[in-house]
């Protein structure tokens, strides 16, 4: 088991205004899943999905990777955690608009003060389709390009899992096609495990494992 969410809630406020975001959540990652979390707005998605990348902490549950308590460990071990064992995708690219797409690709490692592996560099271009695109900066590419040059950024530190948060929500539905084509072929390609948060039932259904969020409540949807 790679990840594994036991029991994990989140609570915002106090007393009267207090919500909870996420109730008793249960997950269990491996390296083999492709899983897609679907739900309304506001039911807790990007809770759940902060919560198991240590990018929050939960009012009450447990997190653990490789069998360790993520938030048992220190503030170093779980930013090391973070930069080293998870690739994030985000809705809005969030690439560095005065930096190459090389740059924005190699950055996570430079900040880890690691240089890149320029053989697997190329691969993981190659397999996106942008090797010939890495000295643009990112207003000179599509979007479509821009989400693609943010996959490689996820993959250029080998992580284990990726986590991708509405990854074509700001694509049109030709683009966002084929960014899920990539993001499928990469997680068959490379081994990693994969999770994305969508309110697309399309791109739910490519996933092997679908849970289903609402109103902080997760469960996972039976195949057949
Ligand atoms: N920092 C915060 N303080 C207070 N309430 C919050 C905070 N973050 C989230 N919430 C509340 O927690 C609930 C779950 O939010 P969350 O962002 O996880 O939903 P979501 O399913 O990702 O929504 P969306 O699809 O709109 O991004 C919502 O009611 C939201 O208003």
């Amino acid at each position: 088991m790679l990840i594994t969410a036991k029991d994990l809630s989140k609570a915002y406020g106090s007393g009267e205004n207090s919500i909870i975001a996420l109730n008793k959540a249960n997950l269990e990652i491996t390296q083999a899943d492709f899983i897609s979390i679907m739900g309304p707005s506001g039911s807790g998605k990007s809770t759940l999905l902060h919560l198991i990348s240590g990018l929050d902490t939960p009012t009450s549950g447990a997190v653990t990777f490789d069998g360790v308590n993520i938030y048992e460990t220190g503030d170093r071990e779980l930013a090391a955690f973070r930069r080293r064992k998870i690739g994030f995708i985000f809705q809005q690219f969030n690439l560095l608009p005065v930096l190459t797409a090389k740059e924005n690709i190699i950055m996570p490692l430079l900040l880890d003060k690691r240089q890149p592996d320029e053989a697997y560099l190329k691969h993981i271009t190659d397999l996106l389709g942008i090797t010939h695109r890495l000295s643009h900066l990112p207003g000179e590419l599509s979007g479509g390009q821009q989400q693609r040059v943010a996959i490689a950024r996820a993959l250029i530190a080998k992580p284990d899992i990726i986590f991708a948060d509405e990854p074509t929500g700001n694509l049109d539905s030709k683009s966002g096609g084929e960014v899920m084509a990539l993001l499928s072929s990469i997680w068959k390609e490379l081994g990693k495990a994969l999770v994305v948060i969508t309110h697309d039932s399309r791109i739910a259904q490519m996933a092997d494992r679908r849970f289903v969020i609402v109103d902080g409540a997760l469960s996972e949807v039976q195949a057949g």
